[in-house]
């Protein structure tokens, strides 16, 4: 089918008459990372699940490194499932050295690799602790670390980051960002938009089973409107009445002190905001200009009010 490392081509998945994923195509480029974004119940799972040929699609095609279907190429795929499971009495080290045998690794290269990534993410001492003894975090952490230890070129890491403390989370994203340095590719789905704004090259937002959006944090801003950052003591009916002004949210009021999120029309210039706030004699003691967040972007394109049909400019974004 092609030589990138995957391909859907209209996948559907129904379960009875339900349809869990909706024609759905995407590719994903040799050394990207790709994140999967949707919300509960968007069919992010089942997706991966079909790419991993868990499940089968009910319509479409899919090729995973260059074959139809996962299983034969299982040993350069690292996998990590949504529901985390490790042996309980087993311990730390001989769980990561057991997945990474099973793809292929020999027993005494799969206990050093184990040694060494424990040690590489602080879990050194914890190499002999069974797994029952381990804190939820730390166990999704050896699970990670089971998910490559066998060096896959593809990884596919399901909601990879929940469970995670804030720390943990940032040595995730250092490991993904590791990982695609050394040009592997990596796709994870995730509710955490911070996560996939910081590290992903291109993104697809999923609902409802159906394809909203698929490209890059710029292409997505692009359909959007732009927003400005302003404090200042007027009161938000002041800029309201600006040209160019769609909406007024006041972030954080009180006396002088209000902070306002402004979102102007999508080719708005911010300049003529400053020069109305000047010619109103409006005191502005902030003014800072940014993109739509990612979150603004999924919010609008799979929150609810994005599930009604899309029109103007986020129906572009979403196309
Ligand atoms: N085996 C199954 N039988 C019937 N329905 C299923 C099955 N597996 C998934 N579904 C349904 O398909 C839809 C998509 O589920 P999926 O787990 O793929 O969503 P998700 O995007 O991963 O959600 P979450 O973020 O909550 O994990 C859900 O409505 C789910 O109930």
């Amino acid at each position: 089918m092609t030589d990138l490392p995957v391909q859907l081509e209209n996948v559907t998945k129904r379960y009875g008459p339900f349809t869990a994923v909706d024609d759905l195509s995407f590719a994903v480029g040799q050394g990207e990372i790709y994140g999967f974004l949707g919300p509960n119940g968007a069919g992010k799972t089942t997706t991966l699940r079909m790419l991993l040929d868990i499940v089968q699609p009910t319509e479409g095609r899919i090729s995973v490194l260059g074959s139809n279907s996962a299983i034969s190429v299982r040993r350069r795929i690292g996998y990590l499932p949504e529901e985390r499971g490790l042996y309980r009495k087993m311990k730390a080290a001989d769980s990561i050295a057991y997945f990474a045998r099973l793809r292929g690794l020999s027993g005494a290269a799969a206990k050093k690799r184990a040694y060494a990534l424990l040690e590489q993410f602080g879990l050194g001492d914890f190499a002999r602790s069974k797994c029952e003894a381990l804190s939820k975090g730390m166990a999704q952490k050896v699970q990670l670390l089971a998910t490559i230890a066998h060096e896959p070129e593809l990884l596919i890491l399901d909601e990879p980051f929940s469970g995670l403390d804030p720390i943990n989370q940032q040595t995730l994203e250092d490991l993904i960002a590791e990982q695609r340095a050394g040009g592997r590719t990596i796709i994870f789905s995730t509710h955490v938009m911070q996560h996939a704004e910081r590290l992903c090259d291109r993104f697809l937002i999923i609902a409802k089973g159906q394809k909203r959006f698929e490209g890059t944090l710029s292409e997505a801003r692009a359909g959007f409107g732009r927003h400005i950052h302003v404090r200042s003591p007027a009161p938000a009916a002041a800029f309201e009445a600006f040209s160019e002004v769609l909406s007024v949210r006041l972030e954080r009021g009180g006396g002088d002190e209000n902070d306002y999120d402004i979102e102007l029309g999508e080719n708005a210039d911010p300049q003529g905001f400053l020069h109305q706030a000047v010619a109103a004699g409006i005191v502005l003691t902030r003014f800072e200009q940014a993109g739509a967040t990612l979150h603004d972007i999924f919010v609008a394109l799979a929150g609810d009010e994005a599930l009604a049909p899309l029109s103007g400019a986020r129906a572009e974004a979403a196309e």
